[in-house]
């Protein structure tokens, strides 16, 4: 189906971009422009009514495969530690802190890779050649977590970077200290100092209409609302199906740890499916919550559309209803990217009819990169901040987009403190699988 690849980048292993685009470009005929209508609405749901104020940057897409260390198939003692691996699978449930499987994360900013015709770019691969990289494997795996064997039935294409590592946790621990960032208190009093000063303002938040089909409502997501998403994904993120770092046959990894909701998507065979490929998992069920805060945004900006509009127009035909089924999470550390790419992976029918992309985003702030074209330098670009709701749908469905950086340390302070996110980006992007009939 789809002939792009989503290089996402994930920690300072490797890099990828995405495969050549076959198709041509976008369907939108809208160029980009870089021009954006800022607009407060008058009324504004209630959820709008609270800013949150977060302090971000942007990136550019590329695909940054990661090294990955597959095991050789004709290496013994490489096969010794696949068969350990496949026989552990992630426990479920409140796992507090991710064990020893994170301590790279926060490692140095990958180099950037600029796509010129949109490949992917699969840095070197460190394979383990000798037995004291494999005695390693073996050691980080007996310190991780026991693992319930149930869905350890691994197909044959599973690829994954971290079979059998101990469940991601989003969060940092509570009882070991060793992530907590101590904010010296009167940086905690100026924040929520400015925080109230912004909640009473009645600039609470910007609609802001990027072309036809795609809107950012800023600072959409309250900041209670923030920490309750924050804190479900973590849940889930820890138990069966949860995060992984999704990897591709060839080795290559993408930057970022993924978990599906609803539907499983593989980055490798680029399609939905009810299990995943990695762990023989099911995606968990998408949670009812996130599905109010989708169904909040999307009527948020068809009021604003109606208003700009001046009511002329039937906000529906630029950005129409969709009911997510879908759920795409990704955990970016302060490293991670992701390439220019198309979503296009949902049934055709939603597709055609444009049934918007919306996507929530938590934590550091992003650069987000959007266009026509798989193009870095004719992207136009914008961030997206904690709290922040996109949509593109409608002639925007088909945009390139992609993440080219995180903002170390760009997450309002309470996000760190209240949910205890660990220092990176949290992204979720809601879809409809298939548009009703009719
Ligand atoms: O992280 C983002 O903002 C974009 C994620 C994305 O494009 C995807 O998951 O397909
Ligand atoms: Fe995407």
């Amino acid at each position: 189906r789809h002939k792009y690849r989503v290089s996402r980048e994930f920690g300072p292993e490797t890099e990828r971009s995405f495969e050549p685009q076959k198709e041509g470009p976008s369907s939108s005929s809208h160029s980009v422009s870089s021009k954006k209508l800022q607009m407060v609405t008058p009324v504004l749901p209630k959820s709008l009514d609270s800013p949150v104020q977060p302090r971000k940057s942007l990136d550019s897409p590329l695909m940054m495969a990661e090294q990955v260390h597959p095991p050789k198939s004709q290496d013994p003692l490489v096969q010794t530690v696949a068969s350990i691996q496949i026989s552990q699978s992630p426990e479920s449930s409140s796992a507090s802190c991710g064990s020893g499987a994170v301590g790279s994360l926060d490692s140095p900013l990958q180099p950037w890779k600029s796509l010129d015709s949109s490949l992917m770019m699969a840095e070197q691969v460190q394979q383990p050649k000798s037995q004291d990289s494999l005695v390693q494997m073996v050691a980080s795996m007996q310190l991780s977590k026991p693992l319930d064997s149930s869905s350890a039935s691994t197909g044959s294409g599973a690829v994954g970077s971290d079979l059998g590592a101990a469940p991601f946790d989003i969060c940092m621990g509570n009882s070991k200290g060793i992530f907590k960032l101590n904010r010296p208190l009167h940086e905690i009093k100026r924040e929520e100092k400015r925080l109230r000063a912004r909640e009473l303002s009645n600039s609470a938040a910007q609609l802001q209409h990027l072309r036809p089909g795609m809107v950012l409502l800023k600072s959409f997501l309250k900041p209670d609302d923030q920490v309750e998403i924050i804190k479900l994904c973590r849940e889930l993120g820890v138990g069966t199906g949860g995060f992984y770092q999704p990897a591709y046959r060839d080795g290559g990894k993408l930057s970022l740890r993924m978990m599906c909701l609803g539907k499983n998507w593989d980055p490798d065979s680029r399609s939905y499916g009810d299990t995943r490929p990695y762990d023989g998992a099911q995606p968990p069920q998408m949670p009812q919550e996130l599905t109010k805060f989708v169904e909040e945004a999307i009527k948020a900006s068809h009021d604003f559309l109606k208003q700009r509009g001046k009511g002329a127009t039937d906000p529906a035909a630029e950005l129409p209803l969709m009911s997510p089924d879908i759920c795409i999470v990704n955990f970016y550390t302060t490293g991670g990217k992701l390439g220019l790419h198309k979503d296009k992976d949902e049934d055709k029918s939603s597709l055609d009819k444009g049934l918007p992309v919306v996507s929530f985003s938590l934590g550091d702030t992003a650069e987000f990169l959007y266009g026509d074209d798989r193009d870095v330098d004719k992207a136009s670009k914008i961030k997206l901040e904690s709290g922040d709701v996109l949509i593109f749908g409608g002639q925007s469905r088909h945009i390139f987009h992609g993440v080219s950086s995180i903002a170390p340390k760009s997450a309002p302070l309470w996000v760190t403190d209240k949910a205890n996110l660990r220092p990176g980006r949290l992204n979720l992007t809601f879809r409809q699988h298939s548009a009703p009939r009719g």
